[in-house]
């Protein structure tokens, strides 16, 4: 089995990590809570009250995770398209694989990824919507220290479960998406690539970004029912599952609760599956 492409999957998750966490933490503070106007009124209020760390709350554990969750996702993908085609990394420029096999082996990716990711992006969730300032004396103490302390308080409180709410929304998001992301990179790697060769760097960077942008639009639906269920049992539980969440958010807010985010979902997806694409491609390379 090619390690190499769960390592390469590890680092270059990392990368886009880092450059797309603030925009991230508005998307989820939009979706979830009902006080801000908007982007900029978000933007603002976060940056007035909790300084710029405000945007960078609860990165420590999607860090540490990337690696497990993106060796995933690539080191799954490419494993099945090799039992799909019997064709390894390297070979796949010469004897393209089908757009099925691809959707087939992202999806697989995506849903094995997605078991991964649960315990880690709830948590990223909770603590991103912590909007109590940092360590300023007098200021109210946030429910959840840090990681450690809020995954040690779901799992008191709400039980090893609790760590998993909303993962069905989230395996929903992921599946079909990511099978959409790498029949999206892969086809515009060969709409602008001649026959046989490697992708060049610009290729790789604006096919990784509309991967993204693509996966992300279309996953963004669920991303809302997916956050909503997260926050759910923190003060009790207000939603009966996930069909309930989506019909109550609807009854409330209309059509529009599940376009929440798609702007920052998309800003941030170019930058970080460019990065991811480019840091992936390149690794792969380097090591043969
Ligand atoms: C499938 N969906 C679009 C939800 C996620 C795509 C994940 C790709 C990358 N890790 C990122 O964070 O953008």
């Amino acid at each position: 089995m090619p390690v190499e492409e769960f390592v390469a999957g590890w680092i270059s998750g990392a990368v886009g990590l880092v450059l797309g966490h603030p925009f991230d933490t508005v998307k989820v503070r939009l979706q979830t809570q009902n006080t801000y106007q908007g982007i900029v009124d978000c933007v603002v209020k976060t940056y007035r009250h909790e300084s710029v760390l405000g945007f960078f709350k609860g990165m420590s554990f999607p860090i540490a995770s990337v690696a497990l969750v993106n060796s995933v996702l690539f080191g799954v993908y490419s494993n099945t398209l090799l039992a799909l085609t019997a064709t390894s990394h390297q070979e796949r420029r010469a004897q393209p694989p089908s757009y099925t096999n691809i959707f087939i082996a992202g999806c697989t990716g995506g849903l094995l990824q997605a078991y991964c990711l649960a315990p880690f992006d709830l948590i990223k969730v909770r603590l991103q919507n912590q909007t109590e300032p940092r360590m300023q004396i007098g200021s109210s103490t946030p429910r959840y220290r840090g990681p450690v302390h809020c995954a040690a308080s779901i799992l008191k409180e709400e039980g090893p479960q609790g760590l998993f709410r909303g993962s069905w929304a989230l395996v929903l998001r992921d599946t079909p998406t990511l099978g959409m992301y790498f029949v999206t990179y892969e086809g515009l790697c060969r709409q602008y690539t001649p026959e046989g060769q490697n992708p060049s760097s610009a290729t790789v960077l604006v096919a990784g970004g509309f991967a993204g942008i693509a996966s992300w639009i279309t996953a963004t639906p669920f991303d809302v029912i997916k956050s909503r269920m997260q926050m759910d049992g923190l003060k009790g539980r207000k939603y009966g599952g996930m069909l309930d969440c989506m019909a109550s958010s609807f009854r409330q807010e209309g059509i529009g609760v599940f376009f929440k985010g798609m702007t920052l979902n998309s800003a941030r997806a170019f930058p970080v599956n460019a990065a991811t694409f480019l840091s992936y491609e390149y690794l792969l390379r380097l090591w043969r």
